[in-house]
């Protein structure tokens, strides 16, 4: 049995995080009338998916999601979806695409292998199988990958660098498969050059990576070695997400469908959430393209180079101690958080700041010992005065989003992610200059 939550795929541990309320107290437009939902769910009960007790609505803090027409209690199955639903790379190689990527070297990626199966199912129009399905899934997305230069140019630095790498792979995913969708040519009327087009594979690609569920497949010889640990579950795909809630998901052996169990409660026609894993706003931004509120998990990056400015370059010691940093992964994935500045932050910041007579001890530091008062406080004086540049910063990026979205129609909805991205940082900083201010005064 696997075990996951939908939107798991690339952290298959993350399906059992933390507790809290299953439902969203919050006004919605129930869209079940709507043809689209009736042609999924009649296309659904066909492939043996019996009717639950969700419906699909348009909330007011999440966008589209289900809501559930009877109370749930801890332990109820929130939904089963029989395996006939999924779409994994099994569909595929049962397709006629299965022929052509069995002949074709070197192998594709089983990821390749359901975006090049959306794409041409989606041309397929009335003729596909799965038009059902594919009629309800979003049409654009806002992962980073999609988003205009200018947006991306008001990431945090870290994200801004991640965001720049996921265009570039998804880009090179697109150069690297060309010769593979010429290879299907016989298939299509139409040129393969028009049909898997650039934006084409962007869609297919951010459709896996927003909404498959993780399940591991065993590898085929007809694949690359990447792992095939996905499937797409339609109408399960429309939960949302939230921070604190608990689910347990996984695929039944014996009913062969796949099945999400919530461990909190959730009113009648309330908002049903689960959580895809205990992500930051970076990581929700960077892999889903949303941001949650008051998300516990979330924190402030420190980049190295923000550290450094900090610290005399006429320090004899300074460049063994960034040596020290780098070789003991120190100088990444610092961070202020709800609870201030993070445990590796404090402890980079005691390492630069060891006076030349201290030097010698940092490797205590390493491992959390104390070295002297002086040095615990100018690392948390050091850390105050960090966090001060970076609510200066946010608070100038927040300035220029407003200004952007006044002269910008176009890139209001992500500009409004962005905006909202920086705002959460900013509680997050405030909340943390407070404690390094109570934390400051109590060792002075
Ligand atoms: C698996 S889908 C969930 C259904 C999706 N809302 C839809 O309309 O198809 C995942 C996507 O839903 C959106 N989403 C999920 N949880 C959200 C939340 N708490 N707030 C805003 N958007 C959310 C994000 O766009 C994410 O990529």
């Amino acid at each position: 049995m696997s075990n996951l939550a939908l939107g798991t795929a690339r952290d298959p541990g993350a399906a059992t995080a933390n507790l809290g309320n299953l439902c969203q107290d919050y006004p919605h437009i129930n869209c079940s009338h709507k043809l689209e939902y009736i042609k999924l769910k009649k296309w659904l009960k066909e492939r043996g998916f019996a009717d639950s007790n969700l419906r699909p609505a348009e909330f007011w803090e999440t966008g589209r999601g289900l809501m559930t027409t009877k109370a749930l209690q801890a332990g109820d199955l929130i939904i089963s979806l029989p395996e006939k639903c999924l779409l994994t790379t099994g569909t595929v190689l049962s397709s006629c695409l299965g022929g052509h990527i069995a002949k074709w070297r070197p192998p594709v990626s089983p990821l390749l292998a359901l975006c090049t199966f959306l794409i041409a199912e989606k041309h397929a129009g009335e003729k596909s199988p799965w038009k059902p399905y594919l009629d309800v899934l979003p049409k654009t997305y806002t992962c980073p990958a999609c988003l205009e230069p200018d947006v991306i140019n008001l990431l945090p630095k870290p994200l801004k660098k991640k965001a720049q790498e996921q265009k570039m792979l998804i880009q090179e995913l697109f150069t690297s498969s060309k010769a593979f969708f010429s290879s299907l040519q016989p298939l299509f009327a139409e040129s393969t050059e028009i049909i898997f087009n650039y934006s084409a594979l962007e869609w297919a690609w951010c459709t896996v990576n927003t909404r498959t569920i993780y399940m591991k497949h065993p590898h085929r010889e007809c694949f690359s070695l990447e792992p095939d640990v996905y499937a797409l579950a339609p109408y399960l795909d429309l939960l949302n997400h939230s921070p604190n809630v608990q689910v347990k998901a996984a695929f039944n052996e014996q009913k062969r469908s796949y099945e999400i169990w919530t461990n909190s409660q959730c009113r009648k026609h309330q908002e049903v959430l689960i959580c895809y894993g205990p992500h930051d706003n970076h990581r929700l931004l960077l892999e889903y393209g949303f941001v949650a509120m008051d998300n516990p998990h979330s924190s402030v990056y420190v980049s190295p180079d923000t550290l450094l400015k900090y610290f005399s370059p006429l320090d004899k010691q300074r460049k063994a101690k960034v040596s020290i940093l780098k070789d003991h992964d120190f100088l990444e994935n610092l961070t202020f958080g709800w609870e201030g500045p993070s445990w590796r932050l404090l402890t980079a910041l005691k390492v630069l700041s060891l006076g030349a007579e201290e030097f010698a001890c940092w490797r205590r530091i390493l491992l959390g010992d104390v070295t002297s008062a002086r040095n615990e406080q100018q690392a948390l004086a050091t850390a105050a005065k960090i966090c001060q540049f970076l609510i200066e910063e946010t608070q100038q990026v927040l300035l220029q989003i407003c200004q952007l979205k006044r002269d910008k129609e176009n890139l209001k909805p992500h500009l409004a992610l962005v905006e909202m991205l920086h705002s959460e940082n900013l509680k997050i900083l405030q909340k943390s200059t407070e404690i390094l201010c109570n934390l400051n005064l109590g060792t002075t």
